[in-house]
């Protein structure tokens, strides 16, 4: 499949979208695709969270969850625009997040006192009756918060058809408590049954002329208090939304605590792959091949490719997997620092580390009695002031030595150890461990 097609769950990378199976998908390869755009509410303050900052600019991995978000939709092709309200406080801090993650297709109106006067402002934007407007009228648009960062395009195709069809779609999941109304004093006044109920999330996708009216014709009750868009398309336009079964991942990123599950959830994706990357210049690819093996038990759901690198690290774009976030270097013994530099300075061009850190692990194999632990480290304290230096970069790289005995059963226990390390480092990407030469 190919990186970024539908169903694929790799994060997108920075450059074109790759997504274009999208309707064959669907089961509609006949039909045509309208055109789309999308509105992304992001002007809240984030008052739940209690951060000073606003959620949608709280950073996972040091990234704004607003640029994941962005990722997620510009990953989509048929997503024409991408329209951002925010609030003019924080304009410039969105000016700076679009440039510097590359965000190709995004446009910023002014975000308003309420979620929906947000929408409204984001969809004036698109409207062409609008003075200044720049866009173009798209005939779907998909309203979707700026702070669920794990939009899939599945769900994206289903929603913008949906509209198509209906005039109005939403996602929904189901309850997993059960809601009731209470009384002015405090106590129960009915329950409601939970089995016909539904929780609302986004995205959500409207025929633009259906929401565009809907919003003009609401009143300021409604602008003030109401929090359903689906909600304003029955009331003002009278189009019934159609309603669409969401993945549990598309939950709003609301409390703190929700920051560290959207960061869980990122690294365990980036986790996903491991590129090997062999030196052939002294005994060390056979002991690396058998490092590989035992990778590939340890981490039986990862999957994990290897090449050898050419001496001047010129040959790893042929081996790197499109968008890879965790190499393992496996050096011969006398392996210096010209070559990992270069390597490094390939890794740092392809841009991947714009997105995400990307965690390199430097392995040398060492029989202790051989050569000493601590001449061996000495001999690489270089890799110390080199993670500093890349970590300005987003990698994030650590050495490992391994034992290398002569014999096997002890052999297979350094193995199994170093492949734990290696786990336990792309799992945690944690930043405190660059530099560390950790020792299996
Ligand atoms: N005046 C507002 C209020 C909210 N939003 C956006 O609407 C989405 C969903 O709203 P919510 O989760 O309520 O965000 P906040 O209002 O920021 O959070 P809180 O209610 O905890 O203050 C968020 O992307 C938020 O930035 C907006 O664009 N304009
Ligand atoms: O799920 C939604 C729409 O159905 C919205 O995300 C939700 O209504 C936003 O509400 P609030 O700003 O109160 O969190």
């Amino acid at each position: 499949m190919e990186p970024g097609a539908a169903g694929d769950s790799r994060p997108a990378k920075p450059g074109p979208c790759v997504s274009g199976a999208a309707l064959a998908a669907s089961g509609e390869p006949g039909r045509r695709m309208p055109t789309v755009a999308a509105v992304l509410p992001a002007g809240g303050c984030g008052e739940r969270m209690g951060v000073g900052t606003p959620k949608q600019f709280c950073p996972i991995l040091e990234r704004p969850l607003i640029s994941y978000t962005l990722q997620a939709l510009e990953r989509v092709c048929w997503i024409k625009d991408i329209v951002v309200a925010v609030t003019a406080e924080n304009m410039g801090v969105m000016e700076r997040i679009v440039q510097k993650y590359q965000h190709t297709r995004v446009s910023l109106a002014e975000a308003g006192v309420t979620r929906h006067r947000s929408i409204f402002n984001g969809l004036k934007a698109l409207a062409e009756d609008e003075p200044g407007c720049k866009l173009s009228k798209p005939q779907v648009v998909i309203i979707h918060d700026a702070v669920r960062p794990f939009v899939e395009e599945d769900i994206l195709l289903q929603v913008a058809l949906a509209a198509e069809e209906h005039g109005a779609a939403g996602a929904i999941r189901p309850l997993v408590s059960t809601v009731i109304s209470a009384s002015a004093d405090g106590c129960l006044d009915h329950s409601l049954e939970r089995a016909t109920h539904r929780a609302s999330e986004m995205p959500q996708a409207f025929l633009f002329d259906v929401i565009y009216e809907a919003y003009q014709q609401c009143s300021d009750y409604d602008l003030e208090f109401g929090t359903e868009c689906l909600q304003l398309a029955l009331k003002y336009s009278d189009t019934k939304a159609k309603l669409v079964e969401g993945s549990p991942d598309l939950w709003k990123v609301t409390y703190k605590r929700d920051l560290s599950a959207a960061e869980s959830i990122i690294k365990e994706r980036i986790s996903q792959e491991i590129c090997m990357v062999m030196d052939t210049k002294e005994d060390t690819e056979r002991v690396g091949y058998l490092l590989e093996e035992v990778l590939k038990k340890e981490l039986n759901n990862v999957k994990i490719v290897s090449g050898v690198r050419s001496h001047g690290g010129r040959d790893i774009q042929q081996i790197t997997l499109p968008q890879c976030y965790n190499f393992v270097c496996v050096n011969g013994a006398a392996s210096d620092f010209p070559e990992t530099q270069q390597l490094l300075s390939v890794l740092e061009q392809s841009s991947l580390s714009i997105l995400y850190p990307v965690v390199v692990v430097l392995v040398y194999f060492l029989d202790f009695k051989s050569v000493p632990l601590g001449q061996k480290m000495e001999s690489l304290m270089w890799i110390r002031e080199f993670a500093k230096e890349v970590k300005k970069r987003n990698i994030l790289l650590c050495g490992l030595l391994i034992c290398y005995p002569q014999d096997e059963q002890t052999l297979q226990e350094s193995l199994k150890q170093g492949a734990a390390i290696i786990a336990a480092l792309i799992k945690d990407r944690n930043p405190g461990l660059i530099g560390q030469l950790l020792v299996a």
